[in-house]
């Protein structure tokens, strides 16, 4: 999903400023929430939120996400393609094509 480059900047980032102290798994999920109301708040008024804004919100939520993954020890291409499965049973095409319902209404 991300590279190990790119997994080890984010942990360089958080040690040079010795911020580990600080991600916890109840605090990273805490920030992830937080940051997605941030994504939320640019389309607050409307439909058309300014695409700068909305990429970096985005990025913030998707860093929190890979810093919870990190310190659960998950690998987030791995719990991704996990519950994919599991969700491709709970909604199959032939049922749910082209709906919205959730699984548990249709
Ligand atoms: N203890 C911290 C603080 C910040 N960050 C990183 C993760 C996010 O990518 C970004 C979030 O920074 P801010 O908390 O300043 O949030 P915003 O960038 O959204 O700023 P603002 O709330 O002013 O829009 O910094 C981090 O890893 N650990």
């Amino acid at each position: 999903m991300v590279t190990e480059e790119t997994q080890k900047k984010l942990e360089a980032f958080v040690a040079e400023r010795d911020w580990k102290q600080f991600h916890t798994p109840e605090n990273l999920a805490k920030s992830i929430s937080i940051e997605a109301a941030e994504l939320l708040e640019c389309f607050q008024w409307g439909p058309n939120a300014e695409p700068d804004r909305v990429k970096e919100e985005l990025a913030d939520v998707l860093t929190y996400c890979l810093h919870l993954a990190r310190a659960m020890d998950l690998d987030p291409e791995e719990i991704v393609l996990e519950k994919l499965e599991i969700t491709r049973k709970k909604y199959p095409v032939d049922k749910s094509r082209g709906s919205s319902k959730k699984y548990s209404e249709a």
